[in-house]
């Protein structure tokens, strides 16, 4: 069953006379127990889509589509409903971490503000945190309450934020770009706690993500943005070892492992879109077709891809 079902979701941001197409009909569901990844470049839209299903966009952004999360139409919901969910039933872990938290308070006061936010009771709340830290990899937790924020590393502050983010029991977990800015050996400890919080946890959750072994590791499915839109679609392992958009091709060959590739070319305007594929340009199976026609979703060996010549791949 699914948790979440994305439709047809689009996002334009005005700029001047025209708009930003941020994002352009995506659509994708996240079942029960399963990890969803979002991968794709920077800009791709990633971000944007975590932001829209807990309605933190800006309120110049003009959203269409809707967004179910058990069931019910979030763009429907009143505004007491939406504080139910928003860090409750859905809850996000930022993009940036060392923004969600607050320099000045030591991290024990960082988590009791969490619950004092949403009126429960502090001790309560501290205890079943400090339970969970504990299963989250984190050692003596008592005395890290008793730090500031900068005092941590910054496996260790992700691991905070994710103690946070977990303590009311949320149905789905947003984390954003969880690796971002974290060294190789924090790197290694983010795969073993998003590992730790889908297995021993069976968190269903939402990982927008540029990191591909995170990716690997952790997402049962994989969806692939390019320029807003959604261009592959398909189980994890599949996306990863046997792509068949010729830009999750171009993704891969670019990764340090695979002899740093470089694809070629830019983003297209999002401004003014073209008819064609928005990938045609930098694409090296591009026909004419591609240029003339956008190409829908489609279904390929069991996935679901967006390009006019799958079926040469
Ligand atoms: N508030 C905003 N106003 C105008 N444009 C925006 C706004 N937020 C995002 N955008 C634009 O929407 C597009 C998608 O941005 P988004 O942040 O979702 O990308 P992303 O895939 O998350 O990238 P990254 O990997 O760098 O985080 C970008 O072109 C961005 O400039
Ligand atoms: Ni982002």
């Amino acid at each position: 069953m699914s948790l979440l079902e994305v439709r047809d979701l689009s996002v334009e941001f005005p700029a001047g006379e025209n708009s930003v197409k941020a994002v352009s009909h995506v659509s994708f569901d996240v079942r029960e127990g399963e990890t969803f990844g979002l991968i794709g470049e920077s800009g791709s839209g990633k971000s944007v889509i975590g932001l829209a299903l807990l309605r933190l966009l800006p309120a110049n952004a003009r959203i269409s589509g809707e967004i179910y999360f058990q069931e019910q139409d979030l763009f429907f919901l009143k505004p007491s409903e939406l504080r139910k969910i928003r860090g409750k039933k859905i809850s996000l872990m930022p993009q940036n971490p060392a923004g969600a938290l607050n320099p000045i308070l030591k991290n024990g006061l960082q988590i009791e503000e969490v619950f004092e936010e949403r009126g429960v009771d502090k001790k309560q709340g501290m205890k079943k945190s400090l339970g969970l830290m504990k299963k989250l990899l984190l050692k003596d937790p008592k005395k890290l309450c008793d730090l500031y924020p900068h005092q941590l590393s910054g496996g260790m502050r992700q691991r905070l934020i994710a103690c946070m983010s977990l303590s009311f029991e949320p149905k789905l977990l947003i984390a954003d770009e969880p690796t971002k800015g974290l060294d190789p050996e924090a790197k290694t400890g983010a795969v073993e706690l998003f590992t730790k919080i889908k297995k021993d946890y069976g968190k269903t959750m939402l990982l927008i993500t540029h990191d591909l072994d995170l990716a690997l590791e952790v997402c049962d499915r994989i969806a692939v943005m390019y320029a807003g839109e959604i261009v592959e679609l398909d189980e994890a392992s599949k996306v990863l070892s046997t792509p068949m958009h010729p830009y999750t091709k171009g993704l891969i060959r670019a990764q340090p492992r695979n002899g740093l590739v470089p694809l070629i070319g830019q983003s297209p305007s999002r401004i003014r879109l073209s008819d064609g594929c928005l990938f045609h340009q930098r694409c090296r199976y591009s026909g004419i077709e591609c240029s003339r026609k956008h190409p829908e979703m489609k279904n390929h060996k069991g996935g679901w891809i967006r390009c006019h010549f799958q079926s040469l791949q």
